[in-house]
């Protein structure tokens, strides 16, 4: 049976270890599975909570998708079990933390930290849409860094069946590319405008749209108002693959598969990333 294998889980299959941060709806804790030794994250998620914000059916969607989701730059879920009052998902632990925090001590990442980042992102992601997952929440509070330096996508609060799109708003603005800010039909295509978001905040320390007002965040990104300072100093390349993702007419924004062979990955990504 593999390390974590799933089985009726119950707390006292755990040794519960200190707190690693407060998650979507609950708190997450260091945990180990007693019979394995296997070394998780806890997430602690409470049922009124949940009923309060009617996302109990997000949270099955999000538990179904996740089963079927094994690739190396995506937190796995291996399982969950719950009690009177709480439900608990038994998370991958993901051992060096949070991307955000990261950037947030480095201000910004260098084009090769960014750009293989960036190529993980685009190959996790080819996965999921290969399985019509959409994520359409990619943002730095939703990464965690593995063992080996490696990007996990952590949170899929948001992802939905591209079957059933939906046209609810999710998440921070910053990130949402026109056609969701405007709430209209939605696609896979999402997920590249948010990887182009991601690429130009690791790169600047800040996302492109940025603003003091919601309503002047809205309207920078349905004009694309696309800016790059003059510092720190990125190269043309890195800027061409970023206008090329933040495009608005979504079938115009350039596929995955092509974002892995921009000169700028091809240069600068490790391949182990
Ligand atoms: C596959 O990862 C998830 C899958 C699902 C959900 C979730 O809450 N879904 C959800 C909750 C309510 C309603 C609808 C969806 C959350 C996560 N992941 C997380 O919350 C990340 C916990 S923090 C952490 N985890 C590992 N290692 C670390 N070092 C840290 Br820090």
């Amino acid at each position: 049976a593999s390390a974590v294998e799933k089985r009726r889980w119950t707390l006292n299959d755990f040794d519960i270890g200190k707190p690693l941060g407060r998650g979507k709806f609950g708190h997450v804790y260091l945990a180990r599975e007693k019979r394995s030794n296997h070394i998780v994250a806890l997430k602690v998620l409470f049922k009124s909570q949940l009923q309060q914000s009617q996302v109990e059916h997000q949270l099955r969607r999000e538990v179904e998708i996740q089963s079927h989701l094994r690739h190396s730059n995506i937190l796995r879920l291996y399982g969950y079990f719950y009690d009177q009052k709480r439900i608990y998902l038994v998370l991958e632990y993901a051992p060096r933390g949070e991307l955000y925090k990261e950037l947030q001590k480095c201000k910004y990442f260098s084009e090769r930290r960014a750009a293989t980042y960036v190529a993980s992102l685009a190959r996790a992601l080819i996965y999921c849409h290969g399985k019509h997952v959409i994520h359409r929440d990619i943002k730095p509070e939703n990464l965690l860094i593995g063992a080996q330096g490696e990007l996990k996508i952590a949170d899929f609060g948001w992802s939905v069946h591209t079957f059933n799109r939906r046209r609810t708003m999710c998440g921070t603005l910053d990130y949402l590319p026109p056609e969701m800010v405007e709430s209209v039909e939605h696609d896979a295509s999402v997920d590249i405008w948010s990887l182009g978001v991601l690429c130009y905040e690791f790169l600047y320390g800040v996302p492109p749209f940025e603003a003091k007002e919601h309503s002047d965040t809205y309207r920078r990104i349905v004009q694309v108002d696309l800016k790059f300072p003059p510092r720190p100093i990125i190269s043309s390349t890195a800027k061409d693959l970023i206008s090329q993702m933040l495009v608005k007419d979504c079938s115009q924004r350039l596929p995955l598969h092509k974002v892995l062979e921009h000169p700028w990955i091809v240069q600068n990504a490790e391949l182990s990333g």
